[in-house]
Parts: structure tokens; C-alpha cells; sequence
């Protein structure tokens, strides 16, 4: 894979038109930050993104998509679904086995809730549930993060330790971000959402917090 061409990208509710039409390209590599007033779309962005490439990317929404009444584990696990038989996800869904269990385990020590691996999901905090959401994403092992948010509920190490791991854990992301300086450290590019459409593409490198305050 070299890279994604998105072209044509267009979104509409009730007849409004929200996103586009507009067309980027993202090489193999880079890590893309998505960022933009409340409204601007970002969201609706990442959603198209995702129906674009097809089960090829590893998604952290908004909303978290978890399943409350199953334990961690189980959320987690939900991450390979696809690639298993359905013998094995229904075996798994009463007695898991130990690689998988070992697996999650050792997920979720990186991300500081080791002890949660039982867990209904139900009974976690918002930061904890945001962080079986980046597990259940890495657990995948796909090689393009698209992720919304993924760091709103954590705290500053955290949030920072997590980005970190997210960049590293997957070779390509695109990432919408409210925390601009986030944004502007762990990622190698900034799309800036301005009313739908493309305001501002630029390298990070080449950015300040200053110039993407325009956009808000
Ligand atoms: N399900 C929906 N029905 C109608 N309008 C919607 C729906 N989802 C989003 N919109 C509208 O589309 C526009 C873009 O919303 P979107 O959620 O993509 O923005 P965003 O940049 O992600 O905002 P935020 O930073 O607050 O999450 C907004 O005007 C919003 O009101």
C-alpha cells in the first residue's frame, strides 16, 4: 500500500450539504491531524473515510461503540472479530483462550487498566472506556488508524502516552483532535476543516498553534 486517494468525498443531512466535495490524498506513513471548530465536520469526515477503506482501517469513534454488559476482554477482543471462524468466536465468548487473554492483558497494562480485563464495561469510568476503544483498535492490528477524539476523557500523561502509542502501534492515522498542540506534536501533518471543506493542509512541522487558531 502506498497511500489512500480519497476523491469525491460529499456529505448531506436533510438536504444540507456538510462535507465537500472535496479530495486528499494520504501516503503510507504519515500521521494526519484533523482538526476544526465543533461542526466543522470532522466527524462526518472520519465516518466517510472509514466506508472508504473498507474494513482496511482500525476506527476509534466518537461514541466508543462498546458493548456495555460484556466484560473488557470481550470488547476488546471484538477488534479481531473478522478475522477468526465463527467456531472460534463462539468458544471464545465462554472460554477464551490463553493467547488472546494474554494478548488483551498485556494491552491493557500499556494503557493503565490491566485489572479491568473482566470487567463489564458498563462499570468503567469515561477515560477507562475510551481506553478499551484504543485497545479494541490496536487488537485489530490493521494498518490505518482512523480515530475521533480517541484522547477527550483521558488526562495529560495519559492522553500524551496514548497518542504516542497510536502513532507508533499503526503505520498511517487520521486523527480529529480538539487539543490543537496534541495535534501539532504527535502528528506529521495538520487538514484543517473549515465549513466542510479543506481550510488549511500543511506539514506540522511547518505549523504554530497560531496559525490553526484561524480555523476557530
Ligand atoms: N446525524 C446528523 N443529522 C443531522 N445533522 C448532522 C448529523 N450529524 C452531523 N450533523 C451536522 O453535520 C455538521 C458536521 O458535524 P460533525 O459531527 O461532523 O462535526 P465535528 O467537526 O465532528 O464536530 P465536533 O468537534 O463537535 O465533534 C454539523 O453541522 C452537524 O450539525
Amino acid at each position: 500500500m502506498s497511500g489512500y486517494d480519497f476523491n469525491g468525498l460529499t456529505a448531506s443531512f436533510d438536504g444540507e450539504r456538510v462535507i465537500g466535495p472535496l479530495s486528499f490524498s494520504v501516503q503510507k506513513g504519515e500521521h494526519v491531524g484533523l482538526v476544526g471548530k465543533s461542526g466543522a465536520g470532522k466527524s462526518t469526515l472520519i465516518r466517510l473515510l472509514y466506508d472508504r477503506l473498507d474494513g482496511e482501517a482500525s476506527l476509534i469513534p466518537q461514541n466508543l461503540g462498546l458493548v456495555n454488559a460484556l466484560p473488557v476482554f470481550h470488547n476488546v477482543f471484538m477488534g479481531q472479530l473478522d478475522q477468526h471462524p465463527s467456531w472460534y468466536n463462539t468458544v471464545t465468548l465462554v472460554r477464551p483462550f490463553r493467547r488472546d487473554k494474554d494478548a488483551v492483558r498485556t494491552l491493557l497494562r500499556e494503557l493503565g487498566i490491566p485489572e479491568k480485563l473482566w470487567v463489564p464495561t458498563a462499570a468503567l469510568s469515561g477515560g477507562q472506556r475510551q481506553r478499551v476503544a484504543i485497545a479494541r483498535a490496536i487488537y485489530r492490528q490493521a494498518p490505518t488508524l482512523l480515530a475521533d477524539e480517541p484522547i477527550s476523557a483521558l488526562d495529560g500523561p495519559m492522553a500524551w502516552q496514548v497518542m504516542a502509542m497510536l502513532t507508533q502501534q499503526f503505520a498511517t492515522s487520521i486523527v480529529a483532535l480538539h487539543d490543537v498542540e496534541m495535534a501539532l506534536a504527535h502528528c506529521s501533518r495538520i487538514i484543517g476543516i473549515q465549513d466542510g471543506q479543506i481550510a488549511l493542509d500543511a506539514p506540522a512541522s511547518q505549523l504554530t498553534t497560531a496559525d490553526i487558531s484561524e480555523l476557530y
